[in-house]
């Protein structure tokens, strides 16, 4: 039977009054219409039920029209990937670069009916995260540093020659072995994203003069990173400091703060040992140059009141796994708001064809290129120089067809460190750059290189849509010119963009 037919065959006079026509009467009244001899209670409960689905409805409604708002806001925003090597310094940089009180990133979720949820975190809440992560940097340096001492010390136990520092080295070596758990322990609070990953630098020099292969081994071996996975690892860490539920995550937490505390003193008193200081630097071991280095600082990092400084959480090392989006919006000078959309990817090798999905919808690239990484080689493949691997990304984006109409600007990275090592360490760069004739100076080095990207650039730029080279020498631990390169990187963004939708 057809609806037509089910409503004609009701009776007219249950809902018709004699004044009215059927033409009046929509049809569809009859399915909402009270049951007859309905009690005072079954209206009540009755009448409360519809009130509830208007009320959903409107919700619906309303959430309908902010997905589309917010869509529409997504399509309009400008959008950038950051991309480079890993640890090149990407994630540092959009650390650095987004607004402080717009750091609390907002991951976009499109789910597939099309809700669009936000997800805020406060900076503060970001904070306490931090610390599990530079007491766990802190504890891999102190674990590197121990198990390179304790190799030695084996090997110098074999010998008649022993004095009192060495004696009270072993006793210190001793007190400092639970802290191997406690990295343990704390990678397991970090969640389940955080797993060893492939060794991290290995500087030519060593290998090549000084090392024997037993020694790269230990050093490979002690060397390693760990990472956490995208946003839900991030959001993992926060669920299990902040809940009252996970108590034995923040447990965990307490009693590595508190072990570490208690270790304080042996581990200034080892890194501050001058046979450490021999032995590392007899086996090339700068520890001081690894990502997340907080030897130094080991006083007030394990102080009870510990709060990290803006400061700790960019030189904290935090290897990204999967793609993270920054949201955040700046003020124009005519009064209009733009929003911003960057996207931190992992820089590592094997992860790289992921990369490609989003050259697709992008207003501009920003490469990273770390210029300290020319006597470096890659954590994940050390058959490739760093500053080489660079050189030929580089080439791979300015040559991408995919990326034509983008804009394209280079960051030569790491700066400061490439101005240590050429001032204070001395090191050659011709040695590691057989094509480097000039001076051994950081101007020259620097201009050097700038030259060869620069060049590579010119070689994909076709004479009839010739893009400006837009680059920069950065160092992205520092916070003020960072976010004054990235505000010019902006502007320069804006008017091409602009220009380009023919709007100027
Ligand atoms: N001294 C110095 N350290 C830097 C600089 N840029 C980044 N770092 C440090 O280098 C380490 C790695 O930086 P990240 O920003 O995590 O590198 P990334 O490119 O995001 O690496 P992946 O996530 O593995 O792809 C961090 O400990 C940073 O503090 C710099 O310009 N100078
Ligand atoms: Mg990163």
């Amino acid at each position: 039977m057809s609806v037509s037919a089910q409503i004609t065959s009701v009776q007219p006079s249950i809902f018709l009054s004699s004044r009215m026509n059927v033409e009046d009467v929509d049809p569809l009244d009859v399915f909402t219409l009270p049951p007859p001899n309905e009690s005072p209670s079954d209206r009540l409960a009755r009448e409360k039920l519809e009130q509830d689905a208007v009320e959903r409805s409107r919700s619906i409604d309303a959430e309908l029209k902010a997905a589309k708002a917010a869509m529409k806001q997504y399509k309009k925003a400008v959008k950038i990937l950051v991309l480079g090597q890993s640890q090149s310094g990407k994630s540092t940089t959009i650390k650095s670069s987004v607004p402080q009180h717009f750091f609390d990133w907002r991951p976009f979720i499109l789910s597939l009916d099309f809700q669009i949820t936000y997800a805020q975190k406060s900076w503060s809440e970001e904070r306490l995260a931090w610390k599990s992560i530079i007491l766990l940097n802190l504890v891999r340096s102190v674990n590197i540093m121990t198990k390179i001492m304790e190799f030695h010390s084996d090997m110098s136990s074999q010998s008649s020659n022993k004095n009192s520092s060495m004696e009270r080295q072993r006793s210190v070596l001793l007190r400092l072995t639970p802290l191997r758990q406690i990295e343990k322990d704390l990678k397991v609070f970090l969640g389940a994203g955080a797993g060893e990953l492939p060794p991290e630098i290995t500087s030519e020099s060593e290998s090549e003069d000084t090392q024997s292969k037993g020694h790269e081994d230990l050093d490979k071996a002690i060397v390693t990173e760990f990472g956490l996975r995208s946003s839900s690892g991030w959001k993992s860490i926060l669920a299990q400091l902040q809940s009252p539920q996970s108590g034995k995550g923040r447990d965990l937490h307490r009693i590595a703060c508190h072990v570490v505390r208690g270790c304080k003193d042996d581990i200034q008193w080892l890194w501050g040992d001058s046979a450490t200081k021999r032995i590392l630097h007899d086996r090339g071991v700068r520890l001081e140059d690894l990502p997340g280095f907080f030897l130094n600082d080991a006083d007030r990092i394990t102080a009870e009141d510990y709060e990290p400084s803006d400061q700790d959480i960019l030189c904290a090392r935090l290897r990204t796994t999967g793609v993270q989006e920054y949201h955040f919006s700046t003020d124009r000078t005519n009064g209009t708001i733009v929003n911003w959309i960057m996207y931190d990817v992992s820089g590592c090798r094997t992860t790289r064809a992921a990369w490609i999905p989003y050259f697709r919808d992008m207003t501009a690239l920003i490469f990273l290129a770390p210029l300290s990484g020319f006597n470096e080689r890659l954590p994940e493949d050390d058959s490739i120089n760093r500053l080489e691997d660079s050189f030929c990304l580089w080439k791979t984006i300015c040559s991408s067809k995919l990326l034509a109409n983008i804009q394209l600007v280079l960051f030569m990275n790491k700066t400061d460190i490439l101005r240590k090592k050429i001032e204070q360490d001395k090191i050659q760069v011709r040695k590691y750059v057989p094509d480097y004739d000039k001076p051994n100076d950081f101007e020259n080095v620097a201009t050097f290189f700038r030259r060869a990207f620069k060049k590579i650039h010119l070689q994909y730029t076709t004479p009839d849509a010739p893009k400006s080279f837009i680059s920069h020498f950065t160092t992205a631990v520092d916070r003020k010119s960072t976010r004054l390169t990235l505000r010019a990187v902006q502007s320069i963004i804006l008017c091409t963009d602009i220009t380009e939708a023919g709007l100027m």
